[in-house]
């Protein structure tokens, strides 16, 4: 058994006014390469980002297994300096560890408290200079950004989010796989995250469905830049160390868009009216 699977659009970059239309017209997803996104291409490696963030304490996901599941919750949440964090990701076996010698990393940046959004400026202020924030998203529209950092191997579940983004890869390189939300009914979901966490070697006699599927996938190196339209769902897995960042923005009009979600993906206002609160509480903790 298998699925149809299909590459993501690629282009170079040519201009940010050339990337709103693309974005606007299709809403399907796209690479872009070469994309402008400031020192951070040069400067972005484990060691640097060690010395110029220091011991800040993060909380980052700690997993035994490559394969984070959200549903599941085969992952833990610890706190440690980020320092301690970065040097770790680079580390094929651990000296200290929480669950296993050989346990993955992965920090996907948050505000200080459960009211406060993503924001490299806010919270990563040494290096958010670094980083370009891409030209084509409206100012008024800028919803978050958010430092993803993960080890080797290491893979995000499942999910969609409700606003638009871009996936920027600054070090190392990340696999992507992409789903249309037309294929929400195949996709065994709970909530806005589906139960099938392997899409590489997915078991098909358990989900039977994921044969109807279209898979989309893509390599992103350093320098490319994923168009994720909101309500696609998406599977990332680190290919060695990985550092990028993402920028949520409100791609509709903002009443639409839950004043509490700080992540970017609880149902929008209209849909949580049909649904109710119940499905909403799913989507605490989300990526
Ligand atoms: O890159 C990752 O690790 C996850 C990215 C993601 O979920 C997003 O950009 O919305
Ligand atoms: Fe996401």
């Amino acid at each position: 058994m298998h699925f149809k699977t299909s590459p993501v659009e690629t282009y170079d970059f040519v201009s940010w006014e050339d990337l709103t239309r693309r974005t606007s017209e299709s809403r399907q997803p796209l690479v872009i390469a070469n994309v402008p996104l400031g020192p951070c291409l040069a400067k972005w490696e484990p060691h640097y980002l060690a010395r110029a963030v220091g011991d800040r304490p993060v909380k980052v996901h700690v997993s035994s297994t490559p394969a984070m599941d959200f549903l599941a919750k085969n992952f833990l949440y610890k706190t440690m300096p980020f320092c301690e964090f970065v040097r770790r990701i680079g580390e094929d076996r651990h000296k200290e560890y929480f669950v296993s010698e050989t346990e993955l990393y992965y920090l996907r940046s948050v505000g200080s408290d459960r009211r406060e959004v993503a924001d490299l400026q806010v919270q990563f202020p040494e290096i958010a200079a670094d980083f370009k924030v891409p030209g084509f998203i409206p100012t008024e529209d800028y919803f978050s950004s958010v430092l993803r950092v993960g080890s080797d191997g290491l893979r995000v579940w499942t999910h969609y989010d409700v606003m638009d983004n871009v996936l920027a890869q600054v070090h190392g390189r990340k696999k992507v796989y992409l789903f249309s939300p037309s294929d929400a009914p195949n996709l065994y979901l709970s909530g806005d995250k589906s139960r099938v966490v392997d899409l590489e070697e997915p078991d098909f006699e358990r989900f039977p469905l994921l044969e109807r599927t279209l898979r989309f996938e893509c390599t992103l190196r350093p320098g490319d830049v994923l168009y994720i339209p909101a309500l696609w769902f998406h599977n990332t897995i680190c290919i060695g160390p990985s550092i990028g960042v993402n920028v949520f923005w409100k791609n509709l009009p903002h009443s639409m868009y839950d004043n509490s979600d700080v992540y970017g993906n609880k149902d929008l206002v209209p849909a949580s009216k049909v649904y109710g609160s119940e499905i909403s509480t799913f989507k605490i903790n989300g990526v």
